[in-house]
């Protein structure tokens, strides 16, 4: 699936703290593989650890549990359908305050706000429209743990926080892309 060469990701010279987020491409932008593949290579790019990644698809049900807070508002119906109507690429993503570095590179939700305000974002490159606007990124710290849960129901932030990344800032640990999962899976 990656046509990037195999990565070492080494965090030798890190020196802060890592954080996690949760950084997902939708799949408008998943249907493309150049996008798919430019998106891809827009996280390595920025300093961005792959801790996890996956590729996967959400029945109708997991697009709305995901998406409750919204339920009721005038964009609830089309987003539900659209999050649920092909492959999405999941990530677990560490860097020094990575929430809102992956924020900033997406953009604002709205593409042409993107357009005018952060012309070099994702969102303002890639996107299409106000709902099929390529990316999706944790807002806080509780938001990145609830979201990586709701993906990565096999993978524990307390955990990683507490024994691996004091590991990996320290060079011992290193994540290799070829063997993180990439496999196409039915949201379980
Ligand atoms: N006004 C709107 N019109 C159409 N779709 C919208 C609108 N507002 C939000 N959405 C869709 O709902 C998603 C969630 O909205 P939210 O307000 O949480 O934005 P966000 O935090 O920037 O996006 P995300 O949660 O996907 O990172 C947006 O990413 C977008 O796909």
């Amino acid at each position: 699936m990656f046509t990037t060469k195999k990565r070492l990701l080494t965090a030798r010279s890190m020196a802060k703290v890592l954080q996690l987020t949760l950084a997902v491409i939708k799949p408008d932008a998943v249907a493309h593989p150049l996008m798919l593949e430019a998106l891809h290579q827009r996280i390595l790019d920025n300093s961005f650890v792959i801790v996890r990644c996956k590729d996967l698809v959400w029945r109708r049900q997991d697009s709305e549990r995901f998406y409750a807070e919204h339920s009721g508002r005038f964009f609830y119906q089309r987003l539900v359908e659209f999050m649920s109507s092909g492959p999405m690429r999941a990530y677990v993503l560490a860097r020094e305050d990575a929430i809102r570095h992956w924020r900033d590179l997406m953009g604002p939700t709205k593409v042409f706000r993107a357009r005018h305000t952060s012309p070099a974002s994702i969102r303002a490159q890639f996107g299409l429209t106000d709902t099929r606007n390529t990316t999706h990124g944790s807002d806080s710290v509780e938001s990145a743990e609830r979201e990586i849960r709701f993906f990565f129901p096999e993978f524990c932030v307390e955990d990683w926080m507490k024994k691996e990344e004091p590991l990996f800032r320290a060079g011992q640990i290193q994540y290799d892309l070829q063997k993180l999962t990439h496999t196409l899976a039915p949201h379980s």
